[in-house]
């Protein structure tokens, strides 16, 4: 297990680059199996969800070929069905959440799939009944084997349906997608994530020859057809790497700019910082965040205290919630962080406790977060990384952090920020990793 040694209490200065968005990556890289034409996709982060897919797809027979630091192509015209029946397979999928969007794909394509329970972060029950109700609505027939943990799922011929969903789940909905494009006839999924990674997803498809539309809303209309062919796609940057850093400038009193945001993609992400009285600009397509000693939590018009809760996008992405937590302890004001979507996800405030930080656990969903105003520095601490945006959290708390601290199972935090000690390290940072 690597571990990061931080030295904090450092004003960070400078511009960063935010990478292409893992979770838009994901979804794409599945995408290239619906075809056995060439696709060809930019500014990939080299991460190692990402770096884990892309190697699972080269076991599968796709051939894959780096065409410069972030650009690959990818030609599915040869898979190995068998290798698909591999303990290997279902090894290297149970490594990682997002492999289990080869299954809308494959079935479309080959008629079967099977997939081991994926990995991914452990931040509570994460079902995938969404995924599999939708498939079976197209006419998949899908077998469990919980013994195991592996979904069989087989479809001699996929057949468009109207369907509602039971929730707007992200991955769920790209699988019944990349499955509806080669069904025959026409299916509508209402109650769809519509996310920009969504959105992405299906530009894409409909540039390989796809017909979808209602983009971007959450009722989704599919005419599906008989193949699709290859094309280019550009990665959106990464919204939670862009909110990490409006984070960690705000929690370390320095000026920052990051740089081609697709601001438009962001929501309301730059709101819900101002909320907790961050100030940021947008310039351009770049977010300057100032110096600011203060910052000062907003309440409700009413004078009620601040919430700030995860929703389905358009609502704030769960995923920012514990970098919005940590940025709350040296604010001024209190706020009340409600995680709904995920229960496990809020328990590395322990961690921040230690530090110094003010915070009321009330239960696995929900924290109060009582703003010192910088009126005492967070100390320094030795702690392990539980997932990848909690790891985040603690490096950004251990950079604003008073003495050095230790974080320890950063792997999960490579999972999804690329060479991120370098990159802060350019900002002034002091982090240093051991292996
Ligand atoms: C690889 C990938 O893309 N992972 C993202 C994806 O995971 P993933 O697609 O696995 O997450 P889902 O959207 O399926 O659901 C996330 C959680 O929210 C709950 N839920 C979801 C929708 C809803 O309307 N109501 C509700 O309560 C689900 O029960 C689940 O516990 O989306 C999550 C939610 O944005 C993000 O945290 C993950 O980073
Ligand atoms: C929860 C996350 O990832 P995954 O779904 O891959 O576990 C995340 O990106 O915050």
């Amino acid at each position: 297990m690597a571990s990061f040694v931080i030295e904090g209490g450092h004003r960070l200065h400078g511009e960063i680059v935010p990478q292409g968005a893992k979770n838009e990556v994901l979804q794409v890289l599945c995408a290239t199996l619906l075809t056995n034409g060439e696709v060809t996709i930019s500014n990939i982060p080299n991460i190692l969800d990402v770096n884990n897919l892309i190697q699972l797809l080269r076991d599968m027979g796709v051939k894959v070929a780096k065409q410069g630091v972030d650009t690959y192509t990818f030609q599915a015209d040869e898979v190995n069905l068998s290798y698909l029946e591999s303990e290997e397979f279902l090894t290297r999928c149970s490594k990682l959440r997002g492999s289990v969007m080869l299954v809308g794909p494959m079935v479309a394509r080959f008629g079967q799939a099977m997939i081991a329970k994926p990995g991914g972060d452990k931040i509570g029950r994460r079902r995938l009944d969404t995924h599999f109700f939708g498939l079976q609505k197209l006419g998949a027939a899908f077998d469990y084997n919980a013994a195991e943990s592996i979904f069989k799922i087989s479809a001699t011929h996929l057949k468009g349906a109207s369907m509602l969903l039971d929730e707007a789940s992200v991955t769920g909905t790209a699988n019944i997608i990349m499955a509806a494009v080669l069904a025959e006839g026409t299916t509508t999924i209402y109650n769809a994530a519509c996310e920009p990674y969504i959105q992405q997803l299906c530009r894409m498809l409909n540039r390989m020859g796809a017909r979808i539309s209602g983009i971007a809303s959450n009722l989704l209309t599919i005419e599906g057809v008989k193949e699709l062919k290859g094309c280019t796609h550009r990665i959106l940057p990464d919204m939670i790497e862009v909110g990490s850093f409006i984070g960690m400038a705000a929690m370390t009193g320095s000026e920052i700019t990051i740089k081609n945001v697709s601001y438009d993609n962001l929501g309301i992400i730059p709101d819900s910082f101002r909320r907790l009285g961050i100030r940021l600009e947008q310039r351009g397509d770049d977010i300057f965040v100032p110096r600011q000693d203060h910052y000062e939590i907003e309440s409700f018009i009413d004078g009620s205290i601040m919430t700030i809760a995860d929703a389905p996008w358009p609502g704030l992405t769960p995923d920012l919630l514990s970098v919005i937590l940590v940025v709350a302890t040296q604010a001024k004001g209190s706020v009340l962080i409600h995680q709904k979507m995920f229960e496990s996800r809020l328990f590395f405030v322990d961690k921040l406790i230690d530090m110094g930080a003010q915070i009321i656990l009330c239960d696995p969903h929900r924290a109060v977060v009582i703003g010192h105003d910088r009126n005492f520095r967070l100390r320094g601490g030795n702690m392990t990384s539980p997932d990848i945006r909690a790891g985040i959290a603690l490096l950004i708390a251990a950079l604003s952090a008073d003495g050095i601290s230790r974080i320890h199972n950063i792997e999960q935090i490579d999972r999804g920020y690329q060479n991120i000690e370098q990159r802060l390290t350019a900002l002034g940072a002091r982090i240093t990793r051991i292996e």
